[in-house]
């Protein structure tokens, strides 16, 4: 056969050959001189091309660096801060409570698989009676509210929800909140008695459909001890695979230098300082659904909340 198939494009055999334009030399032999046959401009748009890429590469990879990779299994990154001189102020008042530097850690050693499929059984169950027309759920199950249309509804005053949460989902909710409680209190240095569970604590379910109203923009930047006052600690438990479950939504904290992202993995557990050392979004979700669970803690016991319970059902 005559023609070869060379990027897509159907060539004459012929036409390869003149293109690498063997021509002969003094001597008679066949010599190959490739650039003699490129026209000079092709050659400088080439040089032009390779630079921008160049440049491109070498700046934009300062930009984002990424801190826990979805196939990676860590059992403890930690990244060190300068804590924000707001949220210092705020939380030396409570003593027991300050931590010993402000930190962001990773773990995949501490929520296990089993726990995150109890979970998301959780958020499922619930939301298959509710769910925003947009493109974020949630459902928190201390205050009841859950997303449905454009509003909430609170799960524990609608009939037909009555007991749909049971004493198993209570206790799991309530084994890996402590997990977490234990983890941040060892890893900030702070008194496990000190830190109180606060409002909101909730699951949320995240997907590529338009926003319908503002509590569907999830991926706007922003302080968590801003939007929540209550919050001194964070922790995100993720119930679902980045490039599995989902595209797109990856957590990133904003920093001076550059961005640092964390690639959601099930029963990776994120925890932070609240502050403004941690300004952080969510990259939009471009395919899929993602799960994560937020849940803080408080150093002012007048924030506190009780643990979820079966208690909250309090339908005649
Ligand atoms: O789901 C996440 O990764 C982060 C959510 C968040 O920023 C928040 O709940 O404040
Ligand atoms: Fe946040």
């Amino acid at each position: 056969m005559n023609d070869i198939k060379r990027r897509g494009k159907l060539v004459k055999k012929s036409d390869t050959v003149n293109e690498l334009n063997f021509k002969d030399n003094k001597n008679g032999k066949h010599k190959p001189s490739i650039h003699k046959g490129l026209p000079l401009r092709v050659l400088s748009r080439g040089v032009v091309i390779a630079s921008l890429l160049i440049v491109v590469y070498f700046t934009s990879k300062d930009e984002l660096r990424t801190f826990a990779r979805q196939n990676e299994v860590l059992s403890g990154k930690v990244q060190p801060l300068q804590c924000s001189p707001q949220y210092l102020k705020e939380i030396n008042s409570y003593d027991g409570c300050v931590p010993k530097s402000c930190k962001r850690f990773v773990f995949d050693t501490v929520v296990s698989l089993t726990e995150v499929e109890g979970l998301l059984a959780i958020a499922k169950k619930g939301l298959k009676h509710g769910r925003s027309l947009g493109g974020a759920s949630v459902i928190d199950l201390h205050s009841g509210a859950m997303s449905k249309g454009q509003a909430f509804i609170n799960i524990y005053e609608s009939h037909s929800m009555k007991n749909l949460f049971t004493e198993d989902d209570f206790n799991l909710y309530r084994s890996v909140k402590e997990k977490v409680k234990y983890t941040i209190a060892n890893h900030f240095n702070v008194n496990a008695d000190k830190i109180y569970l606060t409002h909101p604590t909730f699951i949320s379910e995240m997907t590529s459909r338009n926003a319908v109203t503002k509590h569907d923009e999830y991926w706007h930047s922003h302080v968590d001890k801003e939007t929540y006052p209550s919050f001194h600690y964070t922790s995100l438990v993720y119930l679902s695979d980045y490039n599995i479950n989902f595209e797109g939504g990856r957590f990133v904290f904003i920093d001076e230098k550059y961005n640092t992202t964390i690639e959601p993995k099930k029963g990776r557990l994120s925890i932070f300082t609240s502050g403004h050392e941690n300004l952080h979004f969510v990259e939009k979700v471009k395919s899929g659904v993602r799960y994560a669970m937020t849940i803080a803690f408080t150093c002012d016991k007048k924030q506190a909340i009780q643990d979820p319970s079966i208690d909250k059902y309090n339908i005649p």
